[in-house]
């Protein structure tokens, strides 16, 4: 664990991503998210923090378990209206120098070869402060969208992303030697054709070609983030991954999964320290113990609890409309998120279906919720981070920009103060500030690496 705690800022390029019914409220700017001013300023905002970076989600369809139709998430926002996530980031990175962007796509439905070049594209622009988080999808109409006549099933759909992977890096760290661009004016040569080669990837699910299109980008490779925590996806994240977003209720659960990747990245070659673990945290600040109870209580109010149903519907594949309060749920394998259908038909099963809805819409008794004043939450965060063996965390929000300004006025010194955060940046490629001192590129004992030179080059 490092002394230094890592931020990411939750976003989502939509008006309602996680806490549902509070885009409505007088201060919030969420319904704003089709400006560019409200990203351009958020941006800002989160680097005048010295975040790590902003985290965009992303889903390609819609929420529609919840009463057997997507009606309920339209017409509350749930995800819907969704813009895509890359095209806001260069507007962002043009405002700011040092704040990472995190962009989610899923390898589920769409081709490996323009992903990487889009992701090329953006490493070029923001000089290597790129992230993609690595999804596999769980919302069955999106494989509808792209041409599948249903949704590919969970562990298949880490297998293709596994190859997706493969190939991905195959284009970033094979196909052009880094030195391959040698902009010699004198004899007009751009680029040493001897030094960009084919990837001839003929797969299971894949054919590429090659060779990439862009040229080697300051990190090559952009920093891998995910978040899988069934057997599956802990399996990628230990193989892949170096950041890594473990999502539970409770501490004991984080702390487990925090040292099952350990374990497992240690198990795969790539040593205990290679993964950045981050915990999504919900944070209310108040000057006095009084407003932090206000700001909570007003934000409570406001909770759209149909709208939390919809999307553990899509999450779990469960429709909560349909079930009794005291009605018990089993595991079946909906093939949606597996860990989060698990979790909740495990509460269920112990409790009732009603326990679960409580514990979806009241926050309060969330160990990773955090309300109070700064001195009380700096103190919870730290303990969070003992407790579990975080790195960071990703902070969710419930007013935007509202919720990262009191981080970033409040929390961010405070931590400051303690030594727990940084006071400026050192480090300008996204990896580097992850791995301080390990350089921008890949290290040796990711499996990317063994791509380098693998295609005649080098
Ligand atoms: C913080 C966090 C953010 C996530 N963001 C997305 C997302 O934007 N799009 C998506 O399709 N899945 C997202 N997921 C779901 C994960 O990709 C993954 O499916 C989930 O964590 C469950 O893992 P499992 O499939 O291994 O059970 C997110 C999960 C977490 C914890």
């Amino acid at each position: 664990m490092s002394q230094l705690l890592h931020f990411n800022a939750f976003e989502m390029n939509t008006v309602s991503h996680i806490n549902h019914g509070l885009w409505v409220h007088p201060e919030n700017r969420r319904h704003e998210y089709t400006d560019i001013e409200y990203w351009v300023e958020t941006a800002q905002l989160l680097e005048r923090g010295l975040f790590d970076a902003m985290f965009l989600a992303d889903v390609v369809g819609t929420y529609s378990v919840y009463r057997g139709s997507r009606d309920a998430a339209v017409e509350r926002g749930i995800q819907i209206p969704n813009n895509d996530p890359f095209l806001i980031v260069p507007a962002m990175a043009a405002v700011t120098k040092d704040l990472g962007f995190a962009v989610t796509f899923a390898t589920t439905y769409e081709s490996p070869f323009a992903n990487a070049r889009r992701l090329s594209t953006l490493d070029h622009l923001t000089k290597g402060r790129i992230a993609w988080n690595v999804v596999t999808g769980y919302l069955p109409d999106a494989a509808k969208n792209f041409g599948l006549s249903e949704q590919v099933t969970h562990d298949v759909r880490y297998e293709v992303a596994e190859e997706f992977l493969e190939v991905s890096y195959k284009l970033w760290e094979g196909s052009w030697d880094r030195d391959a661009v040698v902009r010699d004016r004198e004899r007009a040569i751009y680029t040493d054709p001897r030094k960009v080669h084919e990837i001839g990837h003929v797969g299971k699910y894949f054919t590429v070609d090659g060779p990439h299109l862009s040229e080697p980008s300051p990190q090559g490779t952009p920093v891998i983030y995910q978040a899988g925590s069934s057997g599956a996806g802990k399996l990628f994240a230990a193989n892949n991954a170096e950041g890594v977003f473990v999502s539970s209720r409770t501490l004991a659960e984080v702390a487990k999964n925090v040292a099952d990747l350990r374990d497992l990245t240690e198990q795969v070659g790539r040593g205990r320290d290679a993964i950045r673990a981050l915990a999504s945290i919900n944070i209310v600040i108040g000057e006095t113990e009084a407003e932090a109870k206000r700001k909570t209580e007003e934000v409570l109010a406001l909770r759209d609890v149909h709208g939390y149903l919809v999307h553990i519907g899509g999450g779990t594949g469960i429709d909560f409309s349909a079930v009794g309060k005291n009605e018990t749920l089993e595991f079946r394998g909906r093939g949606h998120i597996e860990s989060s259908e698990a979790a909740h038909t495990r509460d269920a099963k112990a409790n009732g279906a009603q326990f679960v809805i409580d514990k979806l819409t009241d926050p309060r008794g969330d160990e990773f919720f955090v309300s109070g004043t700064v001195e009380q939450v700096a103190d919870r965060v730290e303990e969070i981070a003992e407790a579990t063996g975080v790195d960071g965390f990703n902070l969710v929000q419930y007013l935007s920009p509202g919720t990262f300004t009191d981080v970033v006025e409040m929390l961010v010194p405070e931590l400051q103060k303690r030594g727990r955060y940084r006071t400026e940046y050192t480090e300008h490629t996204l990896r580097e500030r992850l791995f301080p001192g390990r350089g921008s590129q890949l290290p040796a004992t990711h499996p990317a690496a063994a791509y380098r030179g693998a295609f005649g080059g080098e």
